[in-house]
């Protein structure tokens, strides 16, 4: 099995131009599986309220929900790199309780990082947590805790104005100690920029190619959240549809008197006539 990472391999692997791959995760099954497949990084995304929890968006979801979460995904992936997102609410009212949240993530699920969203408006919670000995993973470009000031789920710097106020950001985030950096939606060649000019390690999830690693949704990229796909995922299975015809052939059997079979049966131990004596006991 693969030795767990350290953000020293991380950055090492930005040195060797290696990438990195990060899924997200939100249960003892998929953290498992994404640790047998061999991921560098698992993300417990807020994101876990509308892919397991069905919510519209993600600022609904608590601390609470995010450190069950994390618990269930760290007992299924105990070597891997696991980065717990804070939650809309967790770090925004003060620099304390950004770290008292922050510190929950490490004590009670075994995080090793955590992850939180926003620029130069968010660095003294930055500073704060990184100055409690915490990891801390940087987030710009679409940040849907915000969404509701961008008008949506939409991708941002694409004009030069809008992207010049990211690679501010992007700076302001690697000095205020951040030790790597998410961009969600926004242009490769920005992405390119940024990641160059930062380093520590950049991460795209739907901000293109050039950069030190890659983030998809394991619902999106499954095909187990149907709400809507953004345009930037790659679908690499349709375990949904699996299931769905699944249920759909126990439904059949079950009506149809094909399940259960014999081999799924608890047999007697004692003789059937015996059995049958009891019966008349009772009739
Ligand atoms: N399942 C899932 N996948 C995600 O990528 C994701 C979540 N949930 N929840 C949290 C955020 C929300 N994200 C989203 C949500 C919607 C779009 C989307 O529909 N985008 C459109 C329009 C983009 C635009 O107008 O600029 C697209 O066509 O991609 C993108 C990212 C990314 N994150
Ligand atoms: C959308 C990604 C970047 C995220 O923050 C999440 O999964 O919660
Ligand atoms: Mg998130």
């Amino acid at each position: 099995m693969a030795k767990k990472k350290t953000i020293f391999d991380l950055l090492e692997m930005k040195k060797k131009k290696e990438k990195a791959t990060w899924v997200t995760a939100y249960d003892f099954p998929m953290g498992s599986f994404a640790e047998q497949a061999g991921v560098d990084m698992i993300l417990v995304g807020d994101s876990l309220g509308m892919v397991v929890l069905g919510y519209q968006g993600t600022v609904p979801v608590t601390m609470d929900d995010c450190i069950l979460h994390c618990q269930a995904v760290r007992r299924g992936a105990p070597n891997t790199f696991v980065v717990g997102d804070m939650p809309f609410g967790s770090y925004q009212v003060s620099d304390e309780e950004a770290v008292r949240n922050a510190c929950r993530f490490l004590k009670e699920a075994d995080a090793d990082a955590i992850k939180l969203e926003g620029g130069r408006r968010v660095i003294s919670k930055i500073k704060a947590i990184c100055a409690a000995g915490i990891v801390v993973f940087g987030h710009i470009g679409l940040t849907p805790q915000s969404s509701g000031q961008m008008g949506g789920f939409k991708a941002q710097g694409r004009d030069v104005n809008s992207a010049r106020d990211l690679i501010k950001d992007a700076i302001a985030i690697q000095e205020a100690g951040a030790r790597a950096l998410l961009l969600e939606a926004i242009p490769p060649e920005l992405t390119g920029f940024i990641a160059e000019k930062l380093t520590i390690p950049v991460y795209s999830i739907g901000a293109g190619l050039p950069c030190d690693g890659q983030l998809i949704i394991c619902g999106d990229m499954l095909g187990l959240f149907q709400a809507f796909t953004p345009k930037f995922v790659k679908k690499y299975a349709n375990v949904g549809e699996v299931i769905i015809n699944a249920f759909k052939a126990y439904v059949d059997d079950v009506k149809n008197e094909r399940f259960p079979e014999d081999k799924h049966a608890y047999h007697a131990l004692d003789s059937k006539e015996a059995f049958e004596a009891l019966f008349n006991e009772f009739k």
